[in-house]
């Protein structure tokens, strides 16, 4: 158990999940930033680049403490999916991403509110979706499941029927590589196991 206060700097109830498996006292402390990021950034890039921001708003706002920011995209043919407007673009990103591969990668960062030390890194995992013909990719806009997810579906939940087979660390795909994320909290003290 630790005793410096970890702060999770995130509204995900997905991160949340996460990172109460590890069994880490903490609490959540949503960052509100904006997460616009240049045109042309690679996405290991633009997922590090966001971690940070989010873990380093927050941090902003503490006198100590470690601060766990972290964000998800999905990469198919060079394009980075964030979380879709509408329906009508999850029905395009699902319509990209049907029968075939495309990557999740997913950054995490550590920031020492009080301090100077930081640290940022990602993972990407590669995840094989099944054919999905329109009326099945319709039905699964219908249960609301993909509005609020990176690429417009969840793999934990109804969107696990979607996926054929997944290359790689699942938790990077719904939104927090804990294994990574506990090595990383190793540097910092904190020692899961
Ligand atoms: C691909 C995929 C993404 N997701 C989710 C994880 C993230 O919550 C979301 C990507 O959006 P993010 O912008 O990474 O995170 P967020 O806005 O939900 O939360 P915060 O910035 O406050 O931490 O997509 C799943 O839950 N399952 C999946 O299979």
């Amino acid at each position: 158990m630790s005793i410096v206060p970890v702060i999770l700097a995130s509204s995900s109830p997905r991160r949340k999940e996460l990172l109460q498996g590890l069994k880490l006292n903490f609490q959540t402390h949503p960052s509100d930033e904006d997460e616009t990021v240049a045109p042309g950034t690679a996405p290991e890039e633009f997922v590090e680049i966001l971690s940070l921001r989010k873990a380093s708003s927050v941090a902003a706002r503490y006198d100590q403490g470690l601060v766990i920011g972290s964000d998800t995209v999905v990469v198919c043919d060079g394009e980075i999916l964030g979380k879709p407007q509408d329906e009508q673009d999850a029905y395009r990103m699902l319509d990209m991403l049907q029968g075939r591969a495309h990557w999740v990668y997913t950054g995490v960062a550590i920031v020492e509110a009080g301090g100077n030390k930081q640290q940022v890194a990602h993972q990407k995992t590669e995840v094989f979706m099944k054919p999905l013909d329109e009326s099945r990719i319709r039905s699964y806009i219908r249960s609301g499941e993909p509005m609020d997810k990176a690429g417009s579906y969840g793999i934990q939940g109804l969107g696990a029927t979607l996926v054929e087979k997944i290359h790689g660390d699942f938790f990077t795909v719904v939104g927090l590589p804990v294994s990574l994320l506990s090595d990383m909290l190793e540097e910092f003290g904190v020692h899961v196991l």
